[in-house]
């Protein structure tokens, strides 16, 4: 099931869809010196849903801003549609003075869409994210997984093809984290979008993915590609499969020793 970075995968796991995101060689030097990424080279293609773990500080969340832009690479390349990229982070980043659906509607106004179709694809969204009823609320009344879930559908409103996600969850209990990992499966099986997604919950990972990657301490490289064995949809019975423990076993080890610097 583990396949090393570099090395050529099985013929069986071949996989011949269409890049939706590529590094290349990428790496990043910080102005102040701070060398984040070493190198990472990287395809994700269309449809994959992929996560990332690793130590903390080891770059996750710039290689995240490379992709979509907000940081510049020092080397490499990196190929992506950035017309039709999403964006979630762990803050769900919401105005607090403008409703649900103000903040929903908040992507599509900076593009310049007219009014009566961003509420209605706003609408569509916030219904999606099951906040039905909720449009006309303020930030500050809703709980903390509500709030990410309109975050979401802001994301969402723009359809985005590849959709990023850094540590959405994190900050949220684990009921509730658990709900939303079951209803990002069903949104990105509806939507087919390309998932990359950090967190340090390797179940989380497992979970979610068809592709776990562990990232070195930094500066941070790819260590180890672990490809997912189960289907889509996904039920939550899987965490307690005995294949879904030995995985998420042997991740921790890997990350383990990539906190560690080595074995
Ligand atoms: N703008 C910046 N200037 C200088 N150094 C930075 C900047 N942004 C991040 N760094 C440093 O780059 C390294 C990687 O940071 P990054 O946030 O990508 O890590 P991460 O893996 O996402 O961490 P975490 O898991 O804790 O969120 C860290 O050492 C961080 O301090």
């Amino acid at each position: 099931m583990t396949v090393s970075a570099g090395a050529p995968e099985p013929a069986a796991m071949e996989d011949t869809r269409p890049a939706a995101l590529t590094f290349d060689k990428v790496s990043m030097r910080f102005p102040d010196g701070t060398q984040a990424i070493g190198e990472v080279s990287l395809t994700i293609r269309q449809g994959e849903f992929v996560s990332i773990v690793g130590p903390s500080g080891c770059g996750k969340s710039t290689l995240l801003k490379i992709a979509s832009g907000l940081f510049p690479q020092t080397t490499g390349t990196v190929t992506v549609d950035r017309s039709h990229l999403g964006y979630t982070f762990q803050d769900a980043t919401l105005l607090p003075w403008r409703k649900v659906l103000g903040n929903v509607e908040l992507l599509m106004e900076l593009r310049g869409y007219p009014k009566e179709e961003r509420r209605r694809i706003a609408l569509e969204q916030i219904s999606l994210v099951g906040l039905d009823g909720f449009a006309n609320h303020y930030p500050k009344r809703l709980s903390g997984g509500m709030r990410m879930r309109a975050s979401l559908a802001r994301s969402l409103s723009l359809n985005p093809t590849v959709f990023m996600f850094d540590e959405p969850f994190g900050a949220l209990d684990e009921i509730t984290r658990e709900r939303l990992n079951d209803e990002l499966l069903s949104l990105y099986m509806r939507k087919g979008f390309t998932g990359l997604f950090i967190t340090h919950s390797i179940s989380e990972a497992v979970y979610l993915s068809s592709k776990v990657i562990v990232m070195s301490r930094r500066p941070g490289t790819i260590l180890n590609v672990y490809d997912i064995p189960f289907g889509f949809p996904r039920s939550p019975e899987l965490r307690y499969d005995p294949v879904f423990t030995e995985l998420c076993g042997e991740i921790s080890v890997s990350l383990r020793e990539a906190t560690e610097g080595g074995a």
